[in-house]
């Protein structure tokens, strides 16, 4: 497999993602081109269009033999959403940083640069992975990185008027949520079983070990295991100090964190209030009160690092 050469590559670009610029893909294509016959850039041009381009390549007439990803973790998203119900497809997915937070990014390729993820992508020097998503119901969502209630769901809604640029923005957003921030009654079911029952800081259902790119919210996650992990913070712990301890995933041993695996958590508020929560670093709007994540098993093919630490 080493040392391939790709007949077409087709990259699906957000310009309005954090750090996607008309440089970055410039270079894009430089390193593209040493590696393939034919490379094809399309931009989107609103939020949707990315699974749109991306399920009209991979059942199109010509499918690309390289599908690549830049933008962050919501454009992968779409992506996803895209070519998830096309696997047969079989069009290998690459993920290059281009947005915010590019947690999906850190948890495929340990943040080498990403020329090296590219080449590797582009000669088939890249593991494929068959990871885990996971379905959001009632509202029928494809999660791709996590999702999460209260904290996190508030700075996510804060993080799009902070005009701060890449990671440190979450972090800044993280701060300015504490100040105002009240756990809400919550209760958390995996499988069935009451894993959490009480005051809810921040309750992280996934996939990606990362959130916010530096926090290790689940740092037992394996992204094929067929499995969800969750955790949940109560105030035992002052949030500011688990936020801290999170940073190296310390925070699972501190007082009131619960951590588990299954293959269906069901997120609850018990005070009448809308459960707010955002998945893939994206609020989304709704009146409910409850609400259940499934694991869909090795659902996503993506290229990934051979030389991974671990997840
Ligand atoms: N042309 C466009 N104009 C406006 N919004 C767009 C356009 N194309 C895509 N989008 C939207 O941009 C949003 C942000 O993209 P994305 O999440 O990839 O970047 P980010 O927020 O900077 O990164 P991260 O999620 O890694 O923090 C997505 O929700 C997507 O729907």
């Amino acid at each position: 497999m080493q040392g391939i050469r790709r007949q077409h590559v087709v990259v699906i670009a957000n310009p309005r993602a954090g750090s996607t610029t008309a440089e970055y893909l410039d270079a894009v294509r430089g390193v593209c081109e040493d590696h393939a016959d034919d490379v094809t850039i399309v931009r989107t041009g609103y939020p949707g269009h990315a699974t749109e381009l991306a399920k009209d390549w991979v059942c199109g007439p010509t499918p690309p033999d390289l599908l690549v990803s830049i933008g962050g973790d919501g454009t992968l998203r779409e992506v996803v959403a895209g070519t998830a119900d096309a696997r047969a497809s079989r069009t290998p997915l690459a993920v290059l940083p281009g947005g915010t937070a590019n947690s999906n990014y850190r948890s495929l390729w340990d943040d080498v640069p990403w020329q090296k993820a590219l080449v590797a992508s582009l000669t088939g020097e890249a593991e494929t992975r068959q990871l885990d998503l996971a379905r959001v119901s009632p509202l029928s969502r494809l999660v791709v990185l996590g999702l999460s209630t209260g904290l996190f769901a508030e700075a996510t809604a804060r993080a799009t008027v902070i005009p701060v640029a890449g990671r440190p923005r979450y972090q800044r957003a993280i701060a300015e949520a504490l100040e105002t921030y009240q756990p809400y009654e919550g209760r958390v079911l995996v499988d069935g079983v009451v894993v959490h029952s009480g005051k809810t800081v921040v309750a992280n259902v996934g996939g990606s070990r990362y959130r916010a790119g530096v926090l290790e919210m689940l740092p037992h996650s394996v992204r094929d295991d067929g499995l969800l992990d969750v955790c949940v913070l109560d105030p035992s712990t002052p949030p500011q100090e688990a936020l801290r301890l999170m940073r190296t995933g310390r925070h699972v041993q501190a007082a009131g964190t619960t951590y588990a695996q299954g293959r269906s958590i069901t997120l609850e508020r018990l005070d009448g209030m809308p459960l707010h929560f955002e998945h893939d670093g994206e609020v989304v709007p709704s009146d409910l009160t409850s609400i259940t994540v499934d694991v869909l098993p090795h659902a996503m093919s993506v290229l990934a690092s051979h030389d991974r630490t671990r997840g």
